[in-house]
């Protein structure tokens, strides 16, 4: 049975085969070699293509696109975040998506929230500039409301063009009069061209007032299960059908006409209704609340990063023009939080909670940095690691190196450049990748 509506399927007929979609998938193969995995069949249909593993090649495009970190670089350079968030009831959720953004890179993140919010936000961390600016039903009377109103937009915009990239929602609350201010924030910043990612409460606004993200090619939209359903239901008229998840899923972001969605789940799926892409690396089996609010901060900075990476001159090619920043930001967004939480996981087990992912975001974003040139030239001088009694490497292992010996090599490499913290599985990675190295240790090795 097929739930999407005939017109919607000959709209994305057209728009999949044609040569812009077929040329994204390309250019997004190319740029980190990671997979679209949908392949749109001349009649409308999806058809998956042979699956592979997802997990480097998501790195491999989070690689690309952070920001490196360079003496010449001023404050403000790496990013400025702000989430729109924070009410009575939630304080928590604004700290995680803004701690998360600092953590992962940005240099300021700031919280516009609520009077009640903003005392206890400000207390968790002194790093996050907290705007107390939003008001709820309670505090405002009806007389007030227009001019409460336009000050509170009006606070909002003497800041809006310094960000880079915004995120509505996280703990944002359901107060009509709040969700009414920040449907004119979220309608200044697309004025603004402010890239805007809108996540928890954000989405239960704009799935009844799609109209503020309708053909704003900078919006991220990142729905958990309710919420996607939520947005199935009333954009699409059906039901979730996961037998078609990526067909749906792009429909629904072309739907909306062209706006990132990242479908959160066991499997994360992201589309702007040409591409679909999956990341599926493997997370944590511990489900606390907020590792969304982590994911929207992330998603928020690379994007950023993204938009920067795509738009410097080095990259200023007409292929690099046609990928979409915002789906770079949310498949690496994803990924980070995923290697996240499988290192918190590791750690603390039942006991992770969203504060411990948080602490690994920065251990994850300075693997990415592992650079098997240096390496290996470290690994020449290693000649201090050989155990007593041996007098070289070849000693040790003979001059056929086996898998003990790459692994042993390995070890000493990651410890010696600091990586002490990585798994098994990990440190293969590292290995692979210093094999890949034309000038790899394995010949060193060899060599000693
Ligand atoms: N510490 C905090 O301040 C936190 C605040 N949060 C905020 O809380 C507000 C409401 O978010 P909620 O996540 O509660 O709202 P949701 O509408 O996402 O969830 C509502 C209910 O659905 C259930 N549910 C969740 N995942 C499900 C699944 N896969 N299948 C079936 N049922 C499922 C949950 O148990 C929950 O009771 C948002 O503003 C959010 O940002 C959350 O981010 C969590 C942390
Ligand atoms: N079953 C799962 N297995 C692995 N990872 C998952 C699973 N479900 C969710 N995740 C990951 O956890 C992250 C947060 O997803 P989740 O569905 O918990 O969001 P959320 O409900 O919006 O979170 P929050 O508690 O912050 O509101 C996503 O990146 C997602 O990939």
């Amino acid at each position: 049975m097929n739930f999407i509506d005939s017109s919607i399927c000959l709209e994305n007929c057209m728009l999949a085969s044609s040569s812009v979609y077929r040329r994204q998938l390309f250019l997004i193969r190319s740029l980190g070699g990671y997979c679209c995995r949908v392949h749109m069949e001349g009649d409308g249909r999806a058809m998956r293509s042979s699956l592979s593993t997802l997990g480097a090649d998501a790195e491999g495009v989070m690689q690309k696109i952070t920001l490196k970190l360079d003496p010449s670089l001023y404050k403000g350079q790496a990013g400025k975040v702000a989430v729109i968030g924070g009410c009575r009831e939630y304080t928590g959720a604004p700290y995680f998506a803004a701690i998360s953004a600092l953590k992962i890179g940005a240099d300021l993140s700031h919280v516009f929230c609520t009077k009640d919010a903003a005392a206890v936000i400000k207390s968790y961390s002194p790093e996050l500039i907290v705007h107390p600016v939003l008001e709820e039903s309670y505090s405002v009377r009806d007389d007030e409301k227009a001019t409460v109103s336009a000050k509170v937009l009006g606070e909002v915009k003497k800041w809006m063009e310094r960000f880079d990239c915004i995120v509505v929602g996280p703990g944002l609350g359901r107060d009509p009069f709040l969700l009414n201010c920040v449907s004119d924030i979220i309608r200044q910043a697309r004025d603004a061209e402010i890239p805007t990612v809108i996540d928890g409460d954000g989405l239960f606004l704009v799935t009844n007032n799609l109209d503020l993200v309708k053909g704003n090619s900078l919006a991220i939209l990142t729905p958990n299960v309710n919420e996607y359903k939520r947005l199935v239901e009333k954009v699409l008229k059906c039901q979730v059908n996961d037998e078609n998840a990526y067909e749906q899923l792009s429909s629904l972001a072309r739907s909306i006409g062209g706006v990132t969605i990242l479908r959160k789940g066991k499997t994360d799926l992201i589309s702007d209704g040409l591409t679909v892409n999956e990341v599926s690396i493997f997370g944590s089996p511990r489900r606390c609340g907020g590792q969304g609010d982590i994911l929207s901060g992330s998603v928020a900075v690379f994007s950023s990063w993204a938009r920067h990476h795509l738009s410097t001159k080095n990259n200023e090619s007409s292929m690099q023009s046609s990928l979409n920043p915002m789906v770079l930001g949310s498949i690496s967004g994803s990924a980070l939080l995923r290697k996240a939480a499988s290192l918190a996981f590791e750690n603390k087990k039942r006991s992770t909670l969203t504060t411990d992912i948080i602490e690994c975001l920065g251990k994850r974003i300075y693997a990415l940095h592992f650079d098997p040139v240096i390496a290996c030239q470290k690994l020449k001088r290693l000649q201090l690691y050989i155990p007593n009694g041996f007098a070289s490497f070849s000693d040790m292992f003979g001059q056929n190196v086996n898998d003990v010996g790459v692994l042993y090599v390995g070890m000493i490499i990651l410890c010696h450049v600091g990586f002490v913290d990585v798994n098994l599985k990990e440190m293969f990675y590292y290995i692979k990748k210093i094999l890949n190295y034309e000038n790899n240790p394995l010949q060193i090795l060899k060599f000693v």
